[in-house]
């Protein structure tokens, strides 16, 4: 059966750049996953979640969607993005509009949906990331951690079937940060897959079914959670990336 989604071999060098930042990253990702991803900074996991939903294209290798090699043209990338979201790093990157609500109904718009159905999706992805009460504030006068949320709002907004998630947890006060684990396992339970790109080495070891270690722009090892934390020749083999 085909993976959810596969990076296979892929290669990219940002332009300006002499450095690459993806050396043959090769990548099989299942659906109903809890993915942890680790490496050490400019490891090249940024660089390989902009390729998952085209934002990146890689100069050589292939990324396919159940089975299918992505198409970086108008419609294809219109119909990865309805099934692959992506909260970026900074969520500055991610909120344009001028306000919470239109931000997140910018994604289920595009989509082509009814205005009902856009305003449901839209109360119901706000609340559940608790910003139902921001939807008519600016975007820009928001903290750190509500634009987090609202950037999760947006994708969440879009029914995604795959979520990548891109250091933004980080930023969350504890209670918050509980709220939106909740959530991640709430999409899993329901068949998605969740990939948090991270330091975080808790999320690694107490919520991530897998972990992922990328190392110089390839994936060094993807094992159960469970067996990269006691395994010798695994831990040996990943070093430093998890040492504490
Ligand atoms: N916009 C860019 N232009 C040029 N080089 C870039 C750009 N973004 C990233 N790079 C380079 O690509 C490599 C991989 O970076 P990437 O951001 O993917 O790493 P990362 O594992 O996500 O790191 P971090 O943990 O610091 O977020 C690094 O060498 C980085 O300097």
């Amino acid at each position: 059966m085909s993976a959810l989604i596969e990076f296979d071999n892929l290669h990219y060098t940002f332009p300006g750049s002499r450095m690459p930042a993806l050396r043959g990253a090769t990548l099989r990702i299942e659906a109903g996953q809890r993915i942890v991803l680790l490496g050490r900074n400019g490891a090249g996991k940024s660089t390989l979640l902009l390729h998952a939903n085209g934002i990146l294209r890689p100069a050589a290798g292939q990324v396919r969607l159940n089975g299918k090699p992505l198409e970086y043209t108008r419609r294809g990338l219109l119909m990865v993005r309805r099934q692959v979201g992506v909260v970026f790093q900074n969520p500055d990157d991610q909120l344009f509009s001028a306000s919470v609500r239109q931000d997140i109904s910018f994604g289920p718009l595009n989509l082509g949906l009814s205005i009902d159905e856009v305003r449901h999706r839209v109360a119901a992805a706000a609340d559940l990331c608790g910003v139902g009460d921001l939807l008519d504030r600016p975007t820009h006068a928001l903290s750190g951690g509500q634009k987090t949320r609202v950037a999760l709002a947006g994708v969440l907004a879009m029914g995604p079937d795959i979520l990548l998630v891109d250091e933004a947890t980080s930023g969350l006060d504890p209670w918050m940060r509980r709220q939106v684990f909740a959530i991640f396992n709430r999409l899993v339970e329901r068949g998605a897959t969740v990939v948090l790109a991270t330091h975080d080495l808790d999320a690694a070891q107490h919520w991530a079914d897998t972990v992922v270690v990328m190392h110089e722009g390839r994936v060094a090892v993807a094992a159960p959670a469970a067996k990269v934390f006691t395994d010798p020749d695994l831990r040996a083999q990943v070093g430093p990336e998890i040492e504490r």
